[in-house]
């Protein structure tokens, strides 16, 4: 058991809190805080607001992070930075590497950052056994092998033949990390091995991808820290009936087709006895631990299938990068510490501008799926209301997260973004160069075309064009008086002054991609602390399953429906009326 841990102090009892109150209050709608003005004051502002990021292990991986376009002058963060002070991140966050158990409401440690770390003091990783060989590295060790003898063709299926596709089974962290990652890194899988992911309980999920898999050439991944969630277990039971059927109809006996189920089903979960229960043996299974929570969990043996598809060698460089970041995180004073002044920054909106979202625009289409996942990352982690120490907040807490890939975002969402009347900061993600060179007679052409939209959309949002630019473009002159005209000249005004903060690296790499994982991980916490939330529980998710669990016995008759609001019961009759057995 950890030390007990002093309850956190909510955040506006913390002086610095009064000091950016008050600072917003003064300064929000003064040139000290519009970004015209702030460039223009100083023309050395991106110089002193945007943060190099080399990494000092793995493979050399570098980030430009830009927060020059946000809105903050000396004073903003001087106060965010004494903000985090105050609230104690640094101590924290060295509680967390220490692997004390900062999962107050679940008495467990958060190690997710013992899994990559490869290169700092000795792992915090539990060791397993006399050779003090750590379990991670055991586990890693045994991903490793198992992902060279499928990738290689050595495993065969119950017919001899090599595996083809990998149906990764599982739900939330069990499924939006491996999903996201292998759609990332698509230029480093092997062509020859298809992924699916399969984790919603509506059959079409299971049964679209089935339609896809020939039984002979399918490893199926049953991904699931508890192995007990429901929509993974029923996923998993079809997609075994599915496979027995097909097996015995290739096989003498229905014995044999259950004993081919060994070379065609492998589980991921700190659960033991349950995977057993499900007929996969201890050696098909790869174990993690109880300190990993779900959302943080890729970097475990949840990750399998990502090694499957990309090799082991580059899943170890998307652990290696994040390592990388985690060595920043640890070390870098505040000022210049990348996850910590992006969690600071989202403080600043959410809790002084008001801003109810954040937005994550990566100009990469293989990143298509990168704010899906943050969105369980972020949201789960502090879309919390009441503090370690059990008193209900006084001020907004996790963000609601969204976004997609540009340029497509730009062509649907972004008149919000840049003439509405909500405040949402954004990030901007893009690499330099792109895998792809589409047009042989002009390789970087489609990579230009997307940066110069990278560049001018935040150049757009921050700068805004003014009345008098518009009017000079449209030859209205003040006080036309064609109302109509006016009508226009406004309706062309942008406002600017629309924060963003900018992220640009030279290439999509696994180390690449987990040094921004574990930047954005960080920054998570970062917030989590100031907030005084438990950034590591899920009590939220809790309630609607014991509902659904209930409902579930009572949807054959109109007679059976008993206890219910006429909403929940009008509409499980409504479903009665059509529903087939
Ligand atoms: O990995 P598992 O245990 O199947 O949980 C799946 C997901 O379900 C949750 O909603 C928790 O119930 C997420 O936190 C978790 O990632």
């Amino acid at each position: 058991m950890s030390p007990t841990q002093p309850p956190p102090k909510l955040l506006t009892s913390l002086p610095a809190y009064q000091t950016l109150q008050s600072i917003y209050t003064t300064q929000k709608s003064t040139p000290t805080l519009t970004l015209r003005s702030l460039f223009d004051k100083d023309p050395q502002r991106f110089e002193k607001l945007s943060r190099a990021y080399e990494s000092t292990y793995g493979p050399p991986t570098q980030l430009l992070v830009d927060l020059s376009k946000n809105l903050i002058n000396d004073d903003v963060l001087e106060a965010l930075l004494q903000l985090a002070k105050e609230a104690g991140v640094e101590e924290q966050r060295d509680r967390m590497f220490a692997g004390e158990h900062i999962n107050t409401s679940e008495d467990r440690a958060v190690l997710h950052t013992a899994l990559r770390n490869f290169g700092d003091s000795p792992s915090l990783a539990p060791t397993s056994n006399e050779a003090g060989v750590s379990e991670v590295q055991e586990v890693l060790s045994h991903m490793e092998k198992f992902t060279e003898q499928i990738r290689s063709g050595e495993w065969k299926g119950f017919t001899g033949k090599p595996i083809t596709a990998i149906v990764n089974i599982g739900i939330g962290g069990s499924d939006l990390g491996p999903s996201m990652v292998v759609n990332a890194l698509t230029p480093y899988t092997q062509r020859s091995l298809r992924a699916f992911f399969v984790s919603n309980i509506d059959g079409t999920h299971i049964a679209e991808t089935l339609r896809e898999c020939d039984a002979e050439t399918t490893l199926f991944v049953i991904a699931s820290k508890t192995f007990t969630t429901q929509e993974t277990m029923e996923n998993a039971g079809t997609a075994k009936a599915w496979f027995i059927a097909a097996a015995a109809s290739k096989l003498s006996d229905a014995k044999k087709a259950e004993d081919a189920v060994s070379k065609h089903f492998v589980a991921v979960s700190t659960n033991t006895s349950s995977v057993t229960q499900f007929g996969i043996s201890p050696s098909n299974m790869f174990p993690f631990w109880d300190w990993v929570g779900g959302r943080y969990s890729l970097w475990s043996s949840i990750g399998l299938s990502i090694a499957l598809m990309v090799g082991y060698p580059n899943f170890r460089q998307l652990l290696e990068g994040a390592h990388g970041m985690d060595l920043h995180f640890k070390q870098t004073k505040l000022e210049d510490n990348i996850p910590i002044l992006l969690g600071l920054l989202g403080v600043w909106y959410g809790d002084f501008w008001g801003a109810q979202s954040v937005a994550v625009l990566p100009y990469d289409q293989y990143m298509s799926r990168f704010a899906e996942y943050f969105q369980q990352a972020d949201m789960e982690s502090n879309g919390k209301s009441v503090t370690r120490g059990g008193e209900r907040v006084n001020y907004q807490t996790g963000p609601i997260l969204w976004g997609a890939s540009g340029t497509n975002g730009q062509h649907s969402f972004y008149q919000l973004l840049h003439q509405g009347t909500k405040l949402v900061p954004a990030d901007f993600l893009a690499p330099c160069t792109s895998h792809n060179a589409p047009r042989a007679d002009d390789p970087t052409l489609h990579h230009r075309i997307l940066l110069s939209n990278f560049f001018a959309q935040t150049e757009a949002l921050a700068f805004g064009k003014s009345e008098v630019e518009v009017r000079e473009e449209l030859g209205i002159k003040e006080g036309s008086g064609d109302t109509q005209k006016e009508a226009l000249v406004k309706s062309k005004v942008f406002e600017g002054n629309r924060p963003s903060t900018s992220v640009m690296f030279p290439l999509m790499t696994p180390a690449t991609l987990g040094a921004l994982i574990s930047m954005y991980e960080h920054k998570i916490f970062t917030q989590g602390v100031v907030w005084g939330v438990n950034s590591f529980d899920q009590m939220g998710v809790e309630l609607g399953k014991v509902l659904a669990k209930n409902i579930l016995k009572q949807l054959g008759k109109p007679e059976d429906v008993k206890g219910h609001d006429s909403s929940t019961a009008g509409l499980i009759h409504y479903y009665q009326k059509f529903r087939k057995e």
